[in-house]
Order: C-alpha cells, then sequence, then structure tokens
C-alpha cells in the first residue's frame, strides 16, 4: 500500500516536473533560456570545484569548422565507440569505414589521463534569433560543441598536457582510418578551349605490403627502416635546414616489382599517391602547377622517367637511336606521339625537385622509376635528389619464398632445394614466377604449382643456355671473319709492296 502510494508520488511529482520543463521550453525563448543558464553558471562556479572548457565546432567564420573540434571528435570516437551508451551512426567521407559511431548529443563519456579522470560530454546550443527553435529539429542554429570537465587541481596538466595528447592523437587516428586516393593528372578544358592537366583521384585499394613484397629481407628493412626514419624526422629536416622530403629511384627490369614497391610504401605510409604522367604536362609552368596543388603527406611518382623527358637534352640522337625499335614496338611509337606536346625540360624538373617551393606542404616523396637507370642524366638521380636508389632485381630464393607464401600458403617444401639451384642459374622476374606459382586449375595443388615452375625455370634455362651458345657462335664467327679480313689485307699489303720492288728494280 505504501508502495503503491510512493509511486504515485513520484509520478506525479514526475509529470510536474515535465510539464514545467514543456512550458520554460516553449515560452522562454532561447537567448533569454541561455542568458539565464549563464547566470546560474557564474553562481555555481563559486562553489563548484570543477573546471569546463568547451570546444566549438565551429570558430570564427562560421563555415570553417574547427579541427581541434574534429580531432577531439575522432579521439573520442574511438574510445566512446567501447564505453559510450547512446552512440549515433555517421557515414564519415573519405574513412574506410563504412559507418562510424561516435557519442550522442548529451552523452557524457569518462577519460583518464596519468592517473587524473576528466568527463568529456557532447552538446549544442540553440543561441540564435529562432524564438521557437524546438519546432525544428535540428535547430538551423544549433552549434555542437565538446565540453571537457576535470577537476582544478589537475588544471595544469590537463591545459598543458592532456589536450595536446587528445589532439595529437585525435589526428593520428584519423590519419590511420583515412582511405587512401590514387591521384592522375588528366587533361581537361578550361576557359576558351585552354588546355591543361589537371589532378583527379579514385580511391587506392592495392593490397600490396611490405610483408608480400617478393625481395631480400636486409633490402627490404632498410628501405622501411629509411622510412620511419623519414615519417618522424620532422624536426631532424628543419635541424638540418633540409626541406622535409626524400627522393627515392626504383630501378630494374620490367616486372621486378618497382609498382608494387610502390603500392606498398603507400600503404605503409599512409600516404595518398600522386602518379605524375609527365607527357601529359604542357610546360613546366603547368608542372610546378600540378606539384604546388600536392599536398604534405603524398607520393609523388613519375614511372619510367626515361620514356617521360627528355633528359639528356640528346633528344634527337635517342629518337635516331630508337627509331628501329620504335618502328618494332607500337607502344614506344605512341608515347613518343604523346610526349611531342610536352616541353617540360629536365631544368624545370630539377627545379621542382630542390627548388624553395618544393618545401611547400612538406613531408613528401618523390619516386622515379625507370628499366633503364643507366640512360638517365645523373644530374636527376644524384644523391641529395634521389636520396635513395633502390634495385629490384629477378628473383632469388628469398624472394621465391615470399611469393609461395603468398599464393601457396607454403614455407617450406622438399622442392625448395631444386627451385633455389634454378633460380641461382636462371634470371626469371618474380611477376614470372608469380604467375607459374598461380594454380591453373581447381584440380592443381601445391605441389603441381610448384613442378609448373620448375617446368618454367628449366625451359627458360635451356633457352638461356641456347641463346648464350648463339651469342657464342656469333663472336665466333665475327673473330674468324675479322681475322679473314685482317689476312686479306695483309696479303695486299703483301702484293703491294712486292709490286713496288719490282718497279724500284730491286732483286
Ligand atoms: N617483388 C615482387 N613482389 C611481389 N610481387 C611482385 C614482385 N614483382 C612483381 N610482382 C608481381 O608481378 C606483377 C607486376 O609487377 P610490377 O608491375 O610491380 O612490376 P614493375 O617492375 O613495376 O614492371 P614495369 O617496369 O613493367 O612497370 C605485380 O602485379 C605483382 O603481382
Amino acid at each position: 500500500m505504501m508502495m503503491a502510494e510512493l509511486w504515485s508520488q513520484m509520478g506525479s511529482l514526475m509529470a510536474t516536473i515535465i510539464f514545467i520543463y514543456t512550458l520554460f521550453e516553449k515560452f522562454f525563448p532561447p537567448n533569454l533560456r541561455d542568458r539565464l543558464q549563464s547566470y546560474t553558471h557564474k553562481i555555481t562556479s563559486h562553489f563548484y570545484p570543477y573546471i569546463q572548457i568547451t570546444f566549438p565546432e565551429f570558430t570564427g567564420e562560421r563555415l570553417k569548422r574547427s579541427e581541434a573540434y574534429t580531432s577531439i571528435q575522432t579521439y573520442l570516437t574511438a574510445s566512446s565507440s567501447h564505453t559510450a551508451k547512446r552512440l549515433k551512426a555517421e557515414v564519415v567521407k573519405d574513412s574506410h569505414k563504412p559507418l562510424v559511431l561516435s557519442m550522442d548529443d548529451n552523452e557524457e563519456i569518462a577519460d583518464e589521463f596519468r592517473g587524473v579522470k576528466v568527463w568529456w560530454t557532447a552538446s549544442k546550443t540553440t543561441t540564435g534569433s529562432q524564438p521557437f527553435s524546438f519546432s525544428y529539429y535540428p535547430p538551423p542554429d544549433a552549434k555542437r560543441y565538446y565540453k571537457l570537465s576535470f577537476h582544478k587541481s589537475h588544471r595544469d596538466l590537463i591545459t598543458m598536457n592532456y589536450i595536446h595528447y587528445v589532439l595529437e592523437k585525435g589526428k593520428e587516428i584519423a590519419s590511420k582510418n583515412r582511405q587512401l586516393k590514387l591521384f592522375t593528372n588528366n587533361p581537361s578544358s578550361g576557359w576558351y578551349g585552354y588546355k591543361s592537366t589537371k589532378w583527379s583521384h579514385v580511391i587506392f585499394e592495392h593490397p600490396a605490403s611490405f610483408e608480400t613484397l617478393a625481395m631480400e629481407e636486409r633490402k627490404k628493412e632498410e628501405i622501411i627502416k629509411d622510412l620511419e626514419k623519414f615519417k618522424g624526422g620532422k624536426e631532424y629536416y628543419a635541424k638540418i635546414g633540409k626541406a622535409w622530403k626524400r627522393g627515392y629511384l626504383l630501378y630494374g627490369p620490367p616486372g621486378t616489382g618497382k609498382s608494387t614497391m610502390i603500392a606498398a610504401m603507400a600503404n605503409f605510409m599512409n600516404y595518398d599517391l600522386y602518379d605524375l604522367e609527365l607527357t601529359a604536362v604542357k610546360d613546366n609552368t603547368e608542372l610546378r602547377k600540378l606539384l604546388i596543388e600536392t599536398p604534405s603527406k603524398s607520393i609523388i611518382v613519375i614511372e619510367d622517367i626515361d620514356c617521360s623527358l627528355d633528359l639528356t637534352g640528346q633528344r634527337k640522337k635517342k629518337k635516331e637511336e630508337n627509331e628501329n625499335e620504335k618502328e618494332k614496338d607500337p607502344m614506344k611509337r605512341a608515347q613518343e606521339e604523346e610526349s611531342k606536346g610536352s616541353k617540360v625540360t629536365l631544368s624545370g624538373l630539377l627545379n621542382f625537385i630542390d627548388g624553395i617551393w618544393s618545401a611547400c606542404g612538406g613531408e613528401r616523396i618523390i619516386i622515379f622509376t625507370t628499366n633503364f637507370v643507366d640512360k638517365l642524366d645523373p644530374a636527376l638521380i644524384r644523391r641529395g635528389r634521389m636520396d635513395k636508389h633502390i634495385e629490384l632485381s629477378y628473383c632469388g630464393f628469398e624472394a621465391f619464398r615470399v611469393l609461395a607464401k603468398n599464393y601457396l600458403d607454403l614455407e617450406t617444401h622438399g622442392l625448395f632445394g631444386r627451385i633455389g639451384k634454378l633460380l641461382e642459374e636462371v634470371n626469371m622476374t618474380p611477376a614470372d614466377v608469380a604467375e607459374n606459382l598461380m594454380p591453373k586449375s581447381v584440380d592443381e595443388g601445391v605441389e603441381d604449382c610448384l613442378i609448373n615452375l620448375i617446368k618454367a625455370l628449366e625451359i627458360a634455362k635451356e633457352e638461356e643456355a641456347k641463346k648464350k651458345a648463339e651469342e657464342e657462335e656469333e663472336a665466333r664467327k665475327k673473330v674468324e671473319e675479322e681475322e679473314e679480313e685482317k689476312d686479306k689485307d695483309k696479303e695486299k699489303n703483301n702484293e703491294k709492296t712486292s709490286e713496288g720492288v719490282k718497279e724500284n728494280g730491286f732483286h
């Protein structure tokens, strides 16, 4: 009986509170409400031992979203999805997650920093000109903010360390969650038919990683360490007075993994890729414009640099040399045709690599690839411009083991020894080894794939031996012909000498 009475009293009390609150909401304009709240805050803050800091979503100009707010949101999103009871789901631009769960409005979550407890609340104000903002949802002038509360005895720790920690951590998480993009420069028509190239992008989802890259472990580690040093080298580069950028030259025959390595680098660094097609760039001015547009944390790639540019200033000579080759190879002919419109010069490119505006944006990697490193102008690839030269070569045993793990999930096998020996004798690219390791039908097992590779290596070995024999035969014939020529010349000289002797009457 007593219980029932208590419940009915509580019920009517609740009803009264809700009624008063509704009246307050309905008949108190939002600006008056906010003023009342601010007076209440002032009075309570005298007795309240906690400090509150707010981080509004928009600062200064209404349209500019505060970076601090975004970082806090990311930080709290990462922690709140496990602890908050009320969450909201959002689709976040540029994130690789389809839905991001973050704390809902008016939800509070606790955090701890060096043993000190703090509280975060997500809220929104309704300050503005709308007298009855409750009739809209969300109110058109709602301003979101995060509120951080902590005990005043920890003021220094929180304001000097914790907030900085949250902002940095937020940026780090955002960078990890970011969806990578692959940019390419494509021709576009501007005003009055003016043609230029502009960056356009697609989502970059290449699965390559250093783990799956087939190359010697020692070499791989060296590259990883180099990249890590570069990534954390902001202060170091500032100290030595050098722009925060690093150049890599990747060279080696086709199919040895140059493009795969670039993809692995982009994934490892979490940088966007800018694949620059030099032949489509009109001139040095356009090149500069394109490159200035590349932001921090990006990798600029120029593939097959030897085919893209008149790098030596000897284009004519090179052209003549390649004329016969081009006749045979339609790809080369097409490339030449395409590059006819480009006036980008070697000096224009060098200017970009070490010109002062190359420092704009910072934290950039520049990669050139080539199949013919000897053809490049030494000025282009000297250390300081291309800081690290990486050779990607034919498949060795270590690289094969990585491929066997990738393609067949195989760490070791009785046939590995034979394959290792063959790889020492034959030049086969990782691309060809990988192709041979792939099962050709559903019936093919691991051993069949290894046998396929062995057969391919043996055929390649025979072909190499045949080619070598042919070359040796050709060289031998050439020597013989030269000898014959020499003998003929000798005979001719001897005849001339004996005729001369006869004419002069010596016997
Ligand atoms: N070192 C490697 N590690 C793993 N896979 C590789 C490697 N090299 C080649 N491959 C495989 O071979 C294919 C071709 O390799 P990739 O395009 O990276 O070679 P490339 O050296 O850039 O060739 P090109 O000079 O013709 O552009 C890749 O898709 C990849 O599957």
